[in-house]
C-alpha cells in the first residue's frame, strides 16, 4: 500500500508549488494512474515516492512505513521503477541489467540466474534468445519489456511507472499494456503510474488521479471518473469520447443476454461493450451475437451507458 498525505513540493524560486497538498491512497495490490496536463506535477509526485525528489511537506508511507525513515538507497531497492527511456546500461547484457537489484541485495549467483530467467519469461521474452543481448540489439518494445523485467527482479511490492510505454509504437503499446496489466494483477503489485494518455490511464489504473497545477482535482475508480468528471476541467481533459472509453472497461456480458440471434459473426471471447457497439455499427444492427450463443441489444447498451451504468 502507498499512503500519501498532504504532499507538497515547492522548487526553490518557483512562484507556485509543483505538487500541492496531495493526499492519495493506493491500496495493496491495486494500481493508480496519475494523469493531468504537462507540468501538472505527475512526475514530481511519483519521484517523491522513491525519494528521487525530496518533499517540501507531507508524508509518504510504503507498506505502513514512513519513507523518510528508510535510507533512500534501501527504499529504491524496494520499489520497482520503470521509465520511458528505460535507462538500461548500454554495455551490459540483458541478464546483467536485470540482475542489478538482486546483486545489490546480495543474492547468490544461482538465485540471480534463476530470477533473471523467471522475469524474462514473465514479460514474454525467451531467456535463451534475449539474456545475452545488449540493449542496442533489442527493439523499442523489447527494451521496454526488459525495463519491466528489471523493475520486477527484486520482487518489490511497489512499482512506479513513468510513461512506461511512451516510446513504443501504437500496436506494440496496446499489446504491452494488455500484458503488463495481466502480469501486475497476477503478481498483486501496488502500482503508481504516470501517463498523459487517458485511454492508457483508465485501462491500466484501477483508480485514476487527475492533477491540475499540482493539485488533486479528482481521485476515483476509472469507470466512475469517466462517468462523472468532478468539474468542467476534468470533463474536458478526459475528452469527448470518455463514454466510449468507459464502455471499453466492461465486458459485453455485463448486459442481459437475449435468446434471439443477432446478425454477423459472434463477438470474440473477452469482447467489451465498446467492441459490441462497434460490431452493431458495422453490421447496421441493433443487437450483437455473443460467443456462447444469445445476443445483447443496443437498447440495453444505451440504458447501461446513460443510466444505471454511469452510476456503477
Ligand atoms: N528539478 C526541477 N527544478 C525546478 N522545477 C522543476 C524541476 N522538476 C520539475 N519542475 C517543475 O515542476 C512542475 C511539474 O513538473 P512535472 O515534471 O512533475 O510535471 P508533469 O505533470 O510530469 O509534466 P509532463 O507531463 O510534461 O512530464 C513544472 O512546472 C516543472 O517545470
Amino acid at each position: 500500500m502507498i499512503e500519501i498525505e498532504g504532499l507538497t513540493k515547492r522548487w526553490p524560486g518557483a512562484d507556485r508549488a509543483s505538487v500541492e497538498n496531495v493526499s492519495l491512497i493506493v491500496p495493496e495490490g491495486t494500481s493508480c494512474a496519475l494523469i493531468g496536463p504537462s507540468g501538472s506535477g505527475k512526475t514530481t509526485l511519483l519521484r517523491m515516492v522513491n525519494r528521487l525528489v525530496e518533499p517540501s511537506a507531507g508524508t509518504i508511507r510504503i507498506g505502513g512505513e514512513d519513507a523518510r525513515a528508510i535510507d533512500a538507497t534501501a527504499l529504491r531497492r524496494r520499489i520497482g521503477y520503470v521509465i520511458q527511456e528505460v535507462g538500461l546500461f548500454p554495455h551490459w547484457d540483458v541478464a546483467a541489467n536485470i540482475a542489478t537489484v538482486p546483486t545489490l541485495l546480495g543474492w547468490g549467483r544461482a538465485r540471480i540466474r534463476a530470477r533473471v530467467e523467471e522475469v524474462l519469461a514473465l514479460v514474454g521474452l525467451d531467456p535463451a534468445r534475449f539474456a545475452t543481448r545488449r540493449p542496442h540489439e533489442l527493439s523499442g518494445g523489447e527494451r521496454q519489456r526488459v525495463g519491466v523485467a528489471r523493475a520486477l527482479a527484486g520482487d518489490p511490492p511497489v512499482l512506479l511507472m513513468d510513461e512506461p510505454f511512451g516510446a513504443v509504437d501504437p500496436v506494440q503499446r496496446g499489446l504491452l499494456q494488455e500484458e503488463v496489466l495481466r502480469l501486475l494483477r497476477q503478481l498483486r503489485k501496488t502500482v503508481l503510474l504516470v501517463t498523459h494518455d487517458v485511454a492508457e490511464a483508465v485501462r491500466l489504473g484501477d483508480a485514476v488521479a487527475l492533477l491540475r497545477e499540482g493539485r488533486l482535482v479528482q481521485h476515483a475508480p476509472a469507470a466512475e471518473m469517466l462517468a462523472r468528471p468532478a468539474d468542467g476541467f476534468a470533463a474536458e481533459f478526459l475528452g469527448a469520447d470518455r463514454m466510449l472509453l468507459r464502455l471499453a472497461l466492461f465486458p459485453a456480458t455485463t448486459l442481459p443476454v437475449h435468446a434471439k440471434p443477432a446478425p454477423g459473426a459472434a463477438l470474440p471471447e473477452g469482447a467489451t461493450l465498446r467492441d459490441a457497439l462497434a460490431h452493431m455499427l458495422s453490421a447496421g444492427a441493433t443487437a450483437a451475437p455473443l460467443p456462447g450463443g444469445g445476443s445483447i441489444t443496443l437498447a440495453d447498451l444505451l440504458a447501461f451507458a446513460g443510466g444505471e451504468g454511469s452510476r456503477a
